[in-house]
């Protein structure tokens, strides 16, 4: 390595900079003799905190300042909650690390219920995501959906101060800021299925820096790569960039990928919900292939 400093650009949140500090770890683990530190970015999702994500709207709005900071050569790399990243890959950039993924499901937090089937009707539950809220009234069209801004401790001091009755984060967060005490019900797939790319990290530098994208190669989980390269096709090949109530989940075992998904629409009336499966190694065409099975379904007129 010619360089002997590497900097990573992370988000300011301690979510960001948990999963920034375990990258750091795991590199410091193999590649001793390289010093690593990190660059602290604020993004416009993190200073943005008063109106909905929906209504912001921009894709990449978590993810767009941390590349910036490797795109001009202020950092190395990035690493990313890679369900924040958009499936649209910025050509000077590349995805050169997917480590092992952590817990994929999510989490209903609740300080007087529970369960989710035990809340009361006309519930308050908070959640900025379109995939949670169209989950939510799916199962349960009587809940009262409210959206809530700001990173996990915040949303987590909001559902105890505003009178809320449940909250829905993901599992992974809540581990990772050693809060999973206040998970009430870890949420299975039947009740809400996670998003593309949940529970793992996406590691990026420029495409053009050969002795980067082979350190971070190190990195690199090849089932969870697998896994998410069949998610993120999915998505990427049904939303062409909007936002729509989309969720899907992949396993990998034994060499062979499943991949479930789900649509729906904004108020979860109608659902839709199919699987493929195919060789791990072609888990590409795995998801473009359940997306046309979804697409000859018409679910465009669904979102
Ligand atoms: N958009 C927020 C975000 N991005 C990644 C995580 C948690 C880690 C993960 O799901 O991979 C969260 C918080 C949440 O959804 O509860």
């Amino acid at each position: 390595m010619a360089r002997r400093t590497l900097r990573i650009a992370t988000r300011k949140s301690r979510l960001a900079l948990w999963q920034a500090e375990h990258v750091l770890r795991m590199l410091a683990d193999r590649h001793p003799e390289i010093e690593v530190e990190l660059v602290k970015i604020v993004s416009t999702g993190d200073v943005v905190t008063d109106r909905p994500l929906v209504e912001i709207g921009s894709v990449g709005l978590f993810t767009k300042e941390v590349q910036d900071a490797v795109l001009d050569g202020r950092a190395d790399l990035a690493v990313h909650s890679l369900k924040d990243l958009p499936t649209q890959t910025h050509p000077e950039l590349a995805l050169a690390a997917v480590p092992e993924r952590g817990t994929v499901e999510d989490a209903f937090l609740s300080p007087k219920h529970e369960t989710l089937d035990a809340l009361p009707p006309e519930a308050k539950v908070a959640t900025s995501s379109l995939r949670r809220r169209a989950q939510l009234l799916h199962r349960r069209p009587d809940l009262r959906i409210v959206d809530i801004r700001g990173n996990v401790e915040t949303r987590i001091r909001k559902l105890h101060e505003e009178e809320l009755d449940g909250l829905i984060l993901a599992c992974a967060g809540l581990e990772r800021l050693g809060l999973t005490g206040e998970i009430t019900q870890r949420l299975p797939e039947e009740t809400m299925m996670s998003a593309v790319g949940q529970g793992a990290l996406g590691i990026e530098c420029r495409a053009d820096d050969p002795e980067i994208l082979e350190l971070l190669s190190t990195l690199e989980d090849q089932p969870t790569r697998q896994a998410v390269d069949a998610e993120r096709r999915f998505m990427f090949v049904l939303e062409g960039g909007c936002h729509v109530p989309l969720a899907a989940r992949a396993r990998v075992a034994q060499g062979r990928l499943t991949l479930r998904a789900r649509v729906l629409d904004a108020d979860g009336t109608q659902q839709l919900e199919h699987a493929g499966e195919g060789d791990a190694e072609q888990a590409v065409q795995v998801g473009s292939e359940l997306a046309e099975w979804f697409l000859e379904r018409g679910v465009q007129d669904l979102l």
